[in-house]
This record gives C-alpha cells, structure tokens and sequence, in this order.
C-alpha cells in the first residue's frame, strides 16, 4: 500500500465466505488509519520483491532489528533462570507487574546515575513500543499531541486509535489536532518552540528514528521549559540513547527541572538485541502531577497492575545479566560493531555525492534525494539492488524525499550494500 491508501470503508463490506456480518460497529478511530503500520507494510514489499526475484540475495536494511547474537552471559543467565522453573524450589510464578525491584534498581544505576531517578520509578515492560500504547491509555482521547516530523510512526497511529487525533488530511498528509514538528536539516533536526502551538503532550524521540540526530543539551534545556512554561509532559523516547557518541544527553532527566515535566520510555531492544525478548522500561517520576495535583506515578501504576502482569521472568533475568559489569561490556562491543556498519553507509552515500545525516549517534542513516519521492527511491533501491531501505514519508511528511537505512546487519551484508549501492549511484 503506498501512503495515500485509504482502506476500505467497512461500511459496505460483507463477509465474502459466509455473507454473514456481525453487529458490532467497527471503532471509527481505527477507520481513520491511513494505511498499514509502516513496518508490516516494510515487510509486505520485501516479500513480494523476493516472490518476483525468488534467486535475489536480499539485504535486509529496512526494519531496525538487530541482527548479532546476544553474548553467552547473557543468555545462560536466561537459560539458568528457565531451567529453575522445573524445578520445586526454583519455580515462581507472577512477579510484580511493576518489574523485579532487583532490575528495576540496576536500571536506574546503570542509567540514571546521580540524576535522581529511583528503582520505584522504573517500570519494566515488554518493550518501548507497549508502553507506548499503555501510556496512551493512561492518558485517554482528550490530550493534545505533538510529534517530531519526522518521527516513530507509533506516536501517531497509537494517538489516531486511542482518538486523540482528527481526519486525516490528504492535501498535508497530516492528521488533526495533532502538532506535527519539523525537524529537518533547515532547523537542526529541532523545532521552533517560539512558533510552536501548546499540546498537552509531546513526544520527543532522541536520538530521533529515522533522523538519527540526538538533541543538545541546550535544545533539551529549551524542550523542558518549554514544557514547563506550558505545563506540558514531554514523552520522551531514548531507545537509542547508547548509540550517543558525543556529549549529547542520553536521558531527558539529565536536564535540571525535567522529573516535573517528563517521562522517560527507553528499551533493551537496540542495545541487548532483545528484539524477540521483549524487555522495556518507563520512568514516571514521583514529581509529575497532573493539572489537579494527582501523580502521574499513581495513575500508570495502575494502568500497568491493570493491563499488564509484568514483563517475563526470563527476558528480566536476561535484562539483569545485561547490566551486570560484564554483560554491559559485552554488549557495548556490539554497539559498536553496528556502529562501525553506520559509519560505512554513512561514507557510502556521503562518496556518491548525497547529503547523508545521522548514523553518528545512531543505528539510522538519513538520506535526502532531492525532487524524488521517498517510495520511487525505496522502489528503486529495491528493484535495482535488492536492499530493503524504509521511506522517509512513512515517518511523516517531514521524510519525503528520504530513506532511513538501518545499520543492524552482518558487516559482510554491509559491505556488500555498499558495493551495490555505489554501482547503482556512481
Ligand atoms: C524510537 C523507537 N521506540 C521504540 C521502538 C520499539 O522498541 P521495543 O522493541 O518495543 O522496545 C522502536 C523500534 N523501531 C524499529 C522497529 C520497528 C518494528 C517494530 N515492530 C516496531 O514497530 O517497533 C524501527 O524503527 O525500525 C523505536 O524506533
């Protein structure tokens, strides 16, 4: 489906096998979604290129998942954690929806260090892009939403279901009520807060996907006053934030005033290879209230002992190995080995002449082909080197004319992306 799919109406669909069609009406938010999730969809094209080209060595650059394994430490930890639940004495069953206090602790040492974000702060979950949507059941349908443009196609869709967001507009390929802010090479990936519409809440990613820019300390500075001036929550995502290789803040809480006006969504996904594990976390600060006073602590505490039964024993046990001291030095080697993938397909493209931003402090490289739409390029890219890119649009109309490349892959897949590319585009 390309971006301007609109799927059917359900109105006058009838159930083809047996004709019969229930009562239920189908949730109008959910007619309002302009088209497939983008990464399914990601996967859709990659399919059927591979039915047409069934012999093609297909490059997978597309969706951001990791590709190398998760260190030995790591794993037994999990293992040994399985292996004791046949066991009497070592089986347990429900842990605290909240997360094992033991990793909830770890995370907030091994992240939020002297920046006063405590263990019962830190909710563990199954993953960022859960607790995306948690929050935005906690939240509800009347808030008010602003984005980065481009962003993480998941702030929007979930605001479009959750009813947050009006009609989707053709002409802008924007949805209303929601504040979509550019951040793009002619404004330094930040917004003009000084032109920018009060929301209740806004979602901030940084390192930004797919941009790959992290914010300064100063623009996070400007965000939380921002907020503050508004009385505005900031949801921040730092799903990425170990990729940070200079000294842009890796925590939105290393801003001093932030714990009374932001969230903190983060994962194990990018940094662990925890993709298929599924672990998560959220930090909501004891000091963030609502307009009446009421914390916001209290609120998602109870959305999550609700909603969700906690994240699994195994994937936790995982998580705690990773942040022991030798799990997270194995694991920083692997950071840096996609690191390295960034810096070839940022030189890859840089050497054909193209403006490339990102893959410095990110697994994400962005680049712009002036006048062409990002689908023709994606197509191309495809069709002509079978590598799976992502089109920039699909993160918002600020991503036409781009393509993110993603730099989870094998360093010889990388290798071989560049060669193709520098064939194609030389
Ligand atoms: C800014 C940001 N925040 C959260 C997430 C998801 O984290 P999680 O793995 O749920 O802990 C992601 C993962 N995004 C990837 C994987 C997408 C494909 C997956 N089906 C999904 O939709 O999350 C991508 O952009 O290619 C992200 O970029």
């Amino acid at each position: 489906l390309q971006p301007n799919t609109t799927w059917s109406t359900s109105s006058n669909l009838s159930n083809e096998k047996s004709g019969h069609c229930t009562s239920v009406p189908r949730n109008a938010n959910m007619e309002k979604l302009r088209s497939g999730y983008l990464f399914p969809e990601i996967s859709r094209h990659e399919l059927e290129h591979t039915q047409k080209s069934p012999h093609a060595r297909l490059i997978r650059l597309g969706i951001g998942d990791t590709t190398q394994p998760i260190p030995d430490i790591i794993t037994s930890a999990m293992a040994e954690h399985a292996h004791a639940l046949s066991t009497v004495q070592g089986y347990r069953g429900y842990g605290a929806e909240q997360g094992n206090m033991a990793l909830r602790r770890a995370i907030a040492e091994t992240f939020y260090r002297d920046l006063g974000v405590k263990g019962n702060e830190i909710f563990v979950s199954d993953g960022a892009q859960c607790d995306i949507s948690r929050l935005q059941m906690l939240l509800g349908s009347n808030v008010s939403v602003a984005v980065q443009d481009p962003s993480f196609p998941a702030y929007i869709d979930s605001s479009v279901i959750v009813g947050q967001a009006g009609k989707f507009q053709e002409e802008t390929g924007k949805y209303e009520n929601i504040v979509y802010m550019k951040c793009g090479h002619d404004n330094n990936f930040f917004p003009d807060l000084s032109t920018t519409s009060r929301t209740d809440i806004i979602f901030f990613c940084s390192p930004n996907n797919p941009t790959g820019y992290a914010a300064s300390r100063q623009q996070l500075k400007q965000l939380v006053e921002f907020a503050k001036a508004n009385g505005s929550i900031i949801i921040f995502d730092s799903a990425y934030s170990t990729y940070i290789s200079d000294e842009s803040p890796r925590s939105i809480f290393e801003i001093p005033g932030a714990k009374e006006v932001a969230i903190e969504i983060s994962s194990f996904s990018k940094f662990a290879g925890f993709t298929g594990v599924r672990l998560g976390w959220t930090v909501v600060p004891e000091d963030l209230t609502y307009s009446n006073g009421f914390p916001v602590m209290k609120d998602y505490d109870r959305i999550v002992c609700t909603c969700f039964n906690g994240a699994s024993s195994v994937a936790q046990a995982g998580g705690l190995a990773c942040l022991s001291k030798e799990g997270y030095r194995a694991l920083t080697r692997v950071v840096d080995y996609y690191r390295g993938n960034a810096e070839i397909i940022v030189d890859t493209f840089a050497s054909l002449g193209l403006k490339v931003d990102g893959g410095r402090n990110a697994p994400y490289v962005w680049v712009r082909f002036p006048g062409y739409s990002s689908w023709e390029i994606f197509s191309e890219i495809l069709e002509k080197t079978h590598i799976v890119t992502v089109p920039g649009r699909g993160f918002g109309p600020g991503g036409e004319e781009y393509i993110r490349v993603s730099a989870f892959g094998h360093r010889g897949c990388i290798l071989e992306a560049s060669r193709r590319l520098k064939n194609l585009y030389k």
